[in-house]
Protein backbone atom coordinates (compact mmCIF):
# COMPACT_ATOMS: atom_id res chain seq x y z
CA UNK A 1 0.00 0.00 0.00
CA UNK A 2 1.37 3.48 -0.68
CA UNK A 3 2.67 5.45 2.15
CA UNK A 4 -0.24 8.09 1.97
CA UNK A 5 -2.86 5.92 1.60
CA UNK A 6 -1.53 3.96 4.76
CA UNK A 7 -1.17 7.24 7.07
CA UNK A 8 -4.85 8.56 6.39
CA UNK A 9 -5.90 5.12 7.19
CA UNK A 10 -3.65 4.87 10.48
CA UNK A 11 -4.53 9.14 11.53
CA UNK A 12 -8.01 8.90 9.35
CA UNK A 13 -9.41 10.67 13.36
CA UNK A 14 -7.03 13.68 12.98
CA UNK A 15 -7.56 13.59 8.98
CA UNK A 16 -11.34 14.05 9.49
CA UNK A 17 -11.00 16.54 11.91
CA UNK A 18 -9.38 19.05 9.55
CA UNK A 19 -11.11 18.17 6.45
CA UNK A 20 -14.54 18.48 7.72
CA UNK A 21 -14.29 21.19 10.61
CA UNK A 22 -17.53 22.72 12.33
CA UNK A 23 -16.28 25.40 10.25
CA UNK A 24 -16.33 24.28 7.04
CA UNK A 25 -19.53 22.32 7.43
CA UNK A 26 -20.98 25.50 8.66
CA UNK A 27 -20.62 26.73 5.18
CA UNK A 28 -21.63 23.93 3.88
CA UNK A 29 -25.00 23.80 5.81
CA UNK A 30 -25.65 27.62 5.30
CA UNK A 31 -25.64 28.10 8.97
CA UNK A 32 -22.12 29.88 8.77
CA UNK A 33 -21.54 33.07 10.79
CA UNK A 34 -20.37 35.53 8.21
CA UNK A 35 -17.92 37.65 10.94
CA UNK A 36 -16.77 34.15 11.54
CA UNK A 37 -16.07 34.16 7.28
CA UNK A 38 -14.26 37.18 7.41
CA UNK A 39 -12.03 36.47 10.64
CA UNK A 40 -10.59 33.40 8.29
CA UNK A 41 -10.34 35.65 5.30
CA UNK A 42 -8.12 38.11 7.15
CA UNK A 43 -6.41 35.31 8.63
CA UNK A 44 -5.77 33.28 5.98
CA UNK A 45 -4.22 36.41 3.23
CA UNK A 46 -1.70 36.03 5.88
CA UNK A 47 -0.73 32.81 6.03
CA UNK A 48 -0.85 32.75 2.56
CA UNK A 49 1.83 35.59 2.29
CA UNK A 50 3.61 33.53 3.75
CA UNK A 51 3.27 29.95 2.08
CA UNK A 52 4.72 31.85 -0.96
CA UNK A 53 7.62 31.98 0.16
CA UNK A 54 7.55 27.91 1.63
CA UNK A 55 6.57 27.18 -2.20
CA UNK A 56 9.62 28.95 -3.52
CA UNK A 57 12.06 26.96 -0.65
CA UNK A 58 10.11 24.05 -2.18
CA UNK A 59 10.62 24.56 -5.76
CA UNK A 60 14.56 24.99 -4.87
CA UNK A 61 15.03 21.82 -3.13
CA UNK A 62 13.02 20.19 -6.38
CA UNK A 63 15.71 21.83 -8.17
CA UNK A 64 18.80 20.21 -6.28
CA UNK A 65 17.23 16.89 -5.26
CA UNK A 66 14.46 15.55 -7.49
CA UNK A 67 14.77 12.78 -9.80
CA UNK A 68 12.13 13.93 -12.10
CA UNK A 69 11.87 17.12 -13.96
CA UNK A 70 8.08 17.31 -13.68
CA UNK A 71 8.34 18.23 -10.24
CA UNK A 72 9.47 21.65 -10.59
CA UNK A 73 6.87 22.39 -13.04
CA UNK A 74 4.10 20.83 -10.85
CA UNK A 75 5.21 23.28 -8.34
CA UNK A 76 5.89 26.38 -10.66
CA UNK A 77 1.91 25.69 -11.40
CA UNK A 78 1.56 25.73 -7.47
CA UNK A 79 3.34 28.70 -7.41
CA UNK A 80 1.01 30.43 -10.13
CA UNK A 81 -2.17 29.85 -8.60
CA UNK A 82 -0.79 31.81 -5.51
CA UNK A 83 0.29 34.72 -7.57
CA UNK A 84 -3.61 34.56 -8.92
CA UNK A 85 -4.97 33.61 -5.43
CA UNK A 86 -3.25 36.96 -3.55
CA UNK A 87 -5.22 39.44 -5.92
CA UNK A 88 -8.27 36.70 -5.34
CA UNK A 89 -7.85 37.54 -1.47
CA UNK A 90 -7.25 40.96 -2.23
CA UNK A 91 -10.66 41.76 -4.17
CA UNK A 92 -12.53 39.09 -1.71
CA UNK A 93 -11.28 41.16 1.06
CA UNK A 94 -12.74 44.22 -0.39
CA UNK A 95 -16.66 43.12 -1.18
CA UNK A 96 -16.58 41.70 2.25
CA UNK A 97 -15.34 44.97 3.48
CA UNK A 98 -11.96 43.42 5.61
CA UNK A 99 -9.09 45.53 6.32
CA UNK A 100 -6.48 43.34 5.62
CA UNK A 101 -3.56 46.14 6.00
CA UNK A 102 -5.00 46.24 9.64
CA UNK A 103 -5.63 42.49 10.13
CA UNK A 104 -3.42 41.20 13.10
CA UNK A 105 -2.13 37.47 12.99
CA UNK A 106 -3.61 35.36 15.72
CA UNK A 107 -1.25 33.44 17.72
CA UNK A 108 -2.05 29.90 16.06
CA UNK A 109 -1.24 31.82 12.61
CA UNK A 110 2.13 32.79 13.59
CA UNK A 111 2.58 29.67 14.75
CA UNK A 112 2.06 28.22 12.12
CA UNK A 113 3.96 30.59 9.75
CA UNK A 114 6.53 29.72 12.21
CA UNK A 115 6.69 26.36 11.18
CA UNK A 116 6.11 26.47 7.67
CA UNK A 117 9.58 28.68 8.15
CA UNK A 118 11.09 25.95 9.47
CA UNK A 119 10.24 24.17 6.39
CA UNK A 120 11.93 26.08 4.50
CA UNK A 121 15.58 25.38 6.00
CA UNK A 122 18.38 23.34 3.41
CA UNK A 123 18.01 20.96 6.00
CA UNK A 124 14.76 20.01 5.61
CA UNK A 125 14.96 17.44 3.01
CA UNK A 126 13.07 17.65 -0.46
CA UNK A 127 10.83 14.80 0.52
CA UNK A 128 9.58 16.00 3.92
CA UNK A 129 8.89 19.48 2.33
CA UNK A 130 7.03 18.09 -0.86
CA UNK A 131 5.08 15.82 1.56
CA UNK A 132 4.12 19.05 3.69
CA UNK A 133 3.14 20.48 0.64
CA UNK A 134 0.93 18.10 -0.43
CA UNK A 135 -1.01 17.82 3.18
CA UNK A 136 -1.32 21.53 2.95
CA UNK A 137 -3.02 21.82 -0.17
CA UNK A 138 -5.32 18.62 0.31
CA UNK A 139 -6.84 20.08 3.66
CA UNK A 140 -8.27 23.08 1.78
CA UNK A 141 -9.25 20.75 -1.50
CA UNK A 142 -11.34 18.46 0.94
CA UNK A 143 -12.60 20.73 3.08
CA UNK A 144 -14.19 22.99 0.29
CA UNK A 145 -15.11 20.10 -2.28
CA UNK A 146 -17.01 18.90 0.55
CA UNK A 147 -19.30 22.31 0.62
CA UNK A 148 -19.66 22.12 -2.89
CA UNK A 149 -21.22 18.62 -3.23
CA UNK A 150 -24.74 16.84 -3.79
CA UNK A 151 -26.62 18.25 -1.14
CA UNK A 152 -24.78 21.09 0.34
CA UNK A 153 -26.27 24.30 1.01
CA UNK A 154 -23.62 26.97 0.78
CA UNK A 155 -24.75 30.59 0.60
CA UNK A 156 -24.29 32.04 -3.14
CA UNK A 157 -21.76 34.56 -2.30
CA UNK A 158 -19.36 31.98 -0.40
CA UNK A 159 -19.12 29.52 -3.33
CA UNK A 160 -17.09 31.27 -5.48
CA UNK A 161 -14.54 30.81 -2.52
CA UNK A 162 -15.37 26.92 -2.15
CA UNK A 163 -14.65 26.67 -5.89
CA UNK A 164 -11.15 28.22 -5.41
CA UNK A 165 -10.13 24.79 -3.75
CA UNK A 166 -13.20 22.83 -4.58
CA UNK A 167 -12.39 22.90 -8.43
CA UNK A 168 -11.45 19.80 -10.15
CA UNK A 169 -8.45 21.38 -11.29
CA UNK A 170 -7.39 22.01 -7.86
CA UNK A 171 -8.14 18.11 -7.20
CA UNK A 172 -6.10 16.85 -9.61
CA UNK A 173 -3.09 18.93 -8.86
CA UNK A 174 -3.44 17.59 -4.98
CA UNK A 175 -3.53 13.99 -6.77
CA UNK A 176 -0.09 14.91 -8.24
CA UNK A 177 1.29 16.12 -5.14
CA UNK A 178 0.47 12.97 -3.41
CA UNK A 179 1.99 11.12 -6.48
CA UNK A 180 4.94 12.85 -6.14
CA UNK A 181 5.03 12.27 -2.10
CA UNK A 182 4.58 8.71 -2.62
CA UNK A 183 7.04 7.83 -5.54
CA UNK A 184 9.60 10.24 -2.95
CA UNK A 185 8.84 8.04 0.13
CA UNK A 186 9.03 4.71 -1.31
CA UNK A 187 12.56 5.72 -2.15
CA UNK A 188 13.20 7.22 0.98
CA UNK A 189 15.15 5.25 4.34
CA UNK A 190 12.94 5.33 7.44
CA UNK A 191 13.77 7.95 9.57
CA UNK A 192 12.87 10.52 6.71
CA UNK A 193 9.68 8.42 6.52
CA UNK A 194 8.83 8.93 9.85
CA UNK A 195 10.28 12.74 9.44
CA UNK A 196 7.64 12.86 6.81
CA UNK A 197 4.97 11.52 8.53
CA UNK A 198 5.36 13.49 12.08
CA UNK A 199 5.43 16.61 9.34
CA UNK A 200 2.00 15.51 7.92
CA UNK A 201 0.52 15.58 11.63
CA UNK A 202 1.93 18.44 12.62
CA UNK A 203 0.15 20.24 9.52
CA UNK A 204 -3.31 18.69 10.41
CA UNK A 205 -3.11 19.64 13.70
CA UNK A 206 -2.25 23.57 12.63
CA UNK A 207 -5.15 23.01 10.13
CA UNK A 208 -7.24 22.45 12.71
CA UNK A 209 -6.28 24.84 15.06
CA UNK A 210 -6.79 27.28 11.76
CA UNK A 211 -9.89 26.57 11.07
CA UNK A 212 -10.68 27.19 15.43
CA UNK A 213 -9.38 30.66 14.39
CA UNK A 214 -12.55 31.51 12.82
CA UNK A 215 -14.61 31.18 15.55
CA UNK A 216 -12.69 34.60 17.22
CA UNK A 217 -12.61 33.38 20.94
CA UNK A 218 -8.91 34.58 21.32
C1 LIG B 1 -4.24 27.61 6.42
C2 LIG B 1 -4.26 27.26 4.98
N1 LIG B 1 -3.96 26.02 4.60
C3 LIG B 1 -3.98 25.69 3.28
C4 LIG B 1 -4.28 26.60 2.31
C5 LIG B 1 -4.35 26.20 0.87
N2 LIG B 1 -3.18 26.53 0.16
C6 LIG B 1 -3.07 27.69 -0.50
O1 LIG B 1 -3.93 28.52 -0.59
C7 LIG B 1 -4.58 27.91 2.75
N3 LIG B 1 -4.92 28.88 1.89
N4 LIG B 1 -4.58 28.20 4.08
Amino acid sequence: MLMIQKWLNQHNELYTSATRHPFTLSIRDGSVDLSAFKRWLGQDYIFVRAFVPFVASLLLKAWKESDDDSDIEVILGGMAALNDEVSWFKREASKWSVSLSSTVPQKTNLEYCRFLESLMSPEVDYTVAVTAFWAIEAVYQESYAHCLSDGSKTPEELKETCQRWGNDGFGQYCHTLQNIANRRLEKSPEDIISKAEATVMRVLEYEVEFWNMSRGET
